[in-house]
């Protein structure tokens, strides 16, 4: 049975090292967090400081090096790959930036899939709650191809939301939308999160899309150097921007060391 005051997501001492032909890549570097539940968290940095590799370690899409991450109670290490990939069709949701959806599908098909490859029973009360909040119930006969990119966010976002998860990863969800519908898509992840007590950790680069969450968690070379409880776009951008000209500065530092003449080695 499921104890529901144990966090949605804990991960503790969670190191990821890439092999590579040269010096092994240390995409993250012992990253300790908890998300509770009904929580909205957005986890931010510059480029390559390893918040895909957090979001996909925590997702129980890639193994870590290190550490651990736990689903509710459930340690993800234990797990073999049949119960992992069990355990992510029905306890964790993804909303991606591309969308990803199926072409050959309607919008229904694509909610229902994740259930369907689970062979879970759909909970038709949850379901309809879900296709009436993210507002496509006039459109569930369609193809995603006959959707704006708003409505076929709106779709992943259903999607991810079907098997009520304990946690919905979502990866640049509004990275290929305008700024309205980008808003209208925040304002869905939020409304999950408030009105249906779930727990969204979202990856983003924009410091509005952030501004959403509850909690900003700023990661710089695989390490966690801010968290912040609401801390409102403009601090955002304020620790982002201070983030970045340290990094310039060490980046000027490391080019004179190893005699580069462009002296950039500034945030990537
Ligand atoms: N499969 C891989 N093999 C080798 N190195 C990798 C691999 N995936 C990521 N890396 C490296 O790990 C580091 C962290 O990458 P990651 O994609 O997690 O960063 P990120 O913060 O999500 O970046 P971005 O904002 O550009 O998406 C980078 O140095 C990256 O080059």
């Amino acid at each position: 049975m499921m104890v529901q005051h144990e966090p949605a997501v804990r991960v503790e001492g969670l190191t990821r090292i890439y092999p590579a032909d040269g010096e092994p890549v240390r995409a993250l570097a012992g990253v300790d967090a908890v998300f509770a539940r009904g929580t909205f968290t957005a986890v931010m940095g510059p480029s390559g400081s390893g918040k895909s590799t957090l979001l996909q370690a925590a997702a129980g899409l890639d193994r870590p090096t290190q550490g651990s991450v736990w689903i509710g109670g459930t340690e993800l290490s234990k797990l073999s790959e049949t119960k992992l990939t069990e355990l992510r069709r029905g306890r964790i949701g993804f909303v991606f930036q591309a969308f990803n959806l199926i072409g050959a599908l309607t919008v229904e098909e694509n909610i229902l899939l994740p259930l369907r490859l689970a062979g879970t029973r759909p909970d038709q009360v949850w379901l309809n709650q879900v296709i009436g909040r993210v507002g496509l119930t006039d459109r569930l006969r369609h193809r995603p191809s006959a959707l704006s990119g708003g409505q076929q966010q709106r779709v992943a976002i259903a999607r991810a939301l079907a098997s009520r998860p304990d946690v919905i990863f979502c990866d640049e969800p509004t990275g290929a939308l305008d700024t309205n519908t980008a808003a209208e898509v925040l304002a869905l992840l939020r409304g999950v999160v408030d009105e249906h007590g779930q727990t969204v950790v979202m990856v983003t680069h924009d410091p509005v899309a952030a501004s959403y969450a509850d909690r900003v968690i700023v990661l710089a070379d695989g390490r966690i150097v801010h968290d912040m409880p609401q801390p409102g776009a403009d601090r955002i951008a304020e620790h982002l921007a201070a983030l970045g000209r340290r990094r310039a500065v060490t980046g000027a530092v490391t080019s004179a060391v190893t005699g580069s003449v462009t002296g950039e080695g500034v945030v990537r």
